[in-house]
């Protein structure tokens, strides 16, 4: 297996590219199950995990092209010749869920594989399978499949999430577009890819409202057609980066960046110290003077500070001067990369779903291993300024949601390369 070595050698200086959202992407391609006419998207990041629900797709029948270097994604879903999403890909990624609510709405029925947990949590799919079976599916779970069907078509209903759920607002969401008469999902996810994914289905002759609100309204209609649609920036790809001058100093500007993306991280990161500003060109991050200062963080739906960039600002607050607090109230196993930022000098202590991190002068290199995507590459962001070389294995967490980590970190002066197995 690859690992990434990275020695922490000072300032970064230079400009970052950020891509398209690989999760926006992974709720956008399902979308293409919803019509026979062809659903072009660009600005598609290069990720395993884009790999795998081309895989998926495929094996339903659908035609994926990946173009001009993947960055274009043409889907046909003209011949779909299966409804069952097999446990042998769904078990690899957790968004393979989001075929569920496209399949029934098309179909009438699908059968797919229940994901299970993963190293973050428990993550179950009740919320999904409520808000369908309230659009009139019979759910039921057999041999590790959900097998859904919707013998007299869906019909539109009134929906009130528990939890704003971001994978079953998605589901809802496309199995609502095509079901008879009005849904209304309230307590929805208002994530940026929720906006996408209703902007994506609208340009399909979805008629959709609310989007980006807690009430999002659907009039179903009879059928889709096909659509070009340019998936959104990917925020935590964003956050992640302008964390790299923050972490190593310097200034890095983070090309198609917007505020309003992360508009929660920038609040803590602005708390401690760092200097954000708005350039025509995206977001310009800088630190300049000194060390920064403790903050504490709590992780909440969007708005709210995003789970997915818990890990990576632990790696900053483990050099930030005095005593923060994160408390994570998304999933409940989420605090993996602590013991192993650790093993790089921090000074963590975790008691359930808070960390107290006491902020150290510096971290010093070590061999260090990620257990899911966001700790693979908080610890490549401790490494940026620890002291000797920091050598993270298990890269396939990464390879899932950071394109071309190398050379991106490299392009703005880092010193970090790929060690390829043996
Ligand atoms: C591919 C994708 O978009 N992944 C993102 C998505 O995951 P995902 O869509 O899985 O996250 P959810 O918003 O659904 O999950 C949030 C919380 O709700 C719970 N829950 C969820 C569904 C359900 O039926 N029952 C239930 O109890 C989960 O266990 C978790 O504790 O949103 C998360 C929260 O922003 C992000 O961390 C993930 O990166
Ligand atoms: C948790 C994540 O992804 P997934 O929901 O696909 O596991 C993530 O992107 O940080």
């Amino acid at each position: 297996m690859d690992s990434i070595m990275v020695t922490g050698n000072g300032p970064l200086r230079g400009e970052i590219p950020i891509a398209g959202a690989k999760n926006a992407c992974l709720a956008l391609m399902p979308a293409t199950l919803l019509s026979e006419e062809p659903l072009t998207l660009t600005n598609a990041p290069r990720l395993s995990d884009i790999k795998t629900m081309s895989t998926l797709l495929a094996s339903l029948g659908a035609e994926v092209s990946s173009l001009q270097d993947g960055q274009v994604l043409a889907l046909s879903s003209h011949d779909l010749t299966s409804s069952r999403a097999d446990y042998e890909i769904v078990r690899k990624m957790r968004a393979s869920n989001l075929v569920l609510g496209p399949l029934l709405a098309r179909f009438g029925h699908a059968e797919v594989s229940l994901p299970g947990g993963c190293a973050i949590g428990a993550r179950p799919m009740d919320l999904h399978q409520d808000g369908l079976e309230a659009l009139g599916a019979e759910i039921e779970l057999r041999d590790g499949y959900l097998h859904a069907k919707a013998p007299r078509g869906l019909k539109g209903a009134m929906i009130a999430l528990r939890f704003p759920s971001v994978g079953a607002t998605e589901n809802i969401l496309m199995a609502a577009t095509l079901a008879r008469g009005t849904t209304v999902i309230d307590n929805a996810a208002r994530e940026p890819e929720i906006v996408d994914l209703a902007r994506c289905l609208r340009a399909m002759g979805a008629q959709i409202e609310g989007e980006g609100t807690s009430r999002i309204e659907v009039q179903g209609v009879d059928r889709l057609h096909g659509a070009t649609h340019p998936v959104v920036t990917d925020r935590i790809e964003l956050g992640t980066y302008m964390l790299a001058p923050a972490i190593a100093g310097g200034e890095v500007e983070c090309l198609g960046g917007r505020r309003d993306l992360v508009a929660s991280f920038i609040d803590k990161l602005e708390e401690a110290g760092v200097s954000v500003e708005e350039t025509p060109r995206g977001l310009k991050v800088s630190r300049t003077n000194g060390r920064l200062s403790a903050v504490d963080v709590t992780t909440a739906p969007y708005p709210g500070f995003p789970t997915d960039l818990q890990a990576q600002m632990m790696a900053m607050l483990a050099t930030a001067d005095g005593v923060s607090e994160l408390h994570e109230t998304i999933f409940e196993n989420r605090f993996m990369h602590a013991p192993e930022l650790v093993r790089m000098g921090a000074d963590i202590e975790v008691h359930g779903g808070t960390a107290r991190v006491t902020g150290v002068e510096r971290l010093k290199g070590a061999p260090v291993m990620a257990t899911d995507l966001r700790a693979s590459v908080s610890l490549i962001l401790a490494g940026l300024a620890a002291e000797g070389e920091t050598v993270v294995s298990r890269v396939y967490h990464l390879d899932r949601g950071y394109e071309h980590v190398v050379r991106k970190l490299s392009g703005v002066g880092a010193k970090i390369e790929r060690v390829r197995a043996q």
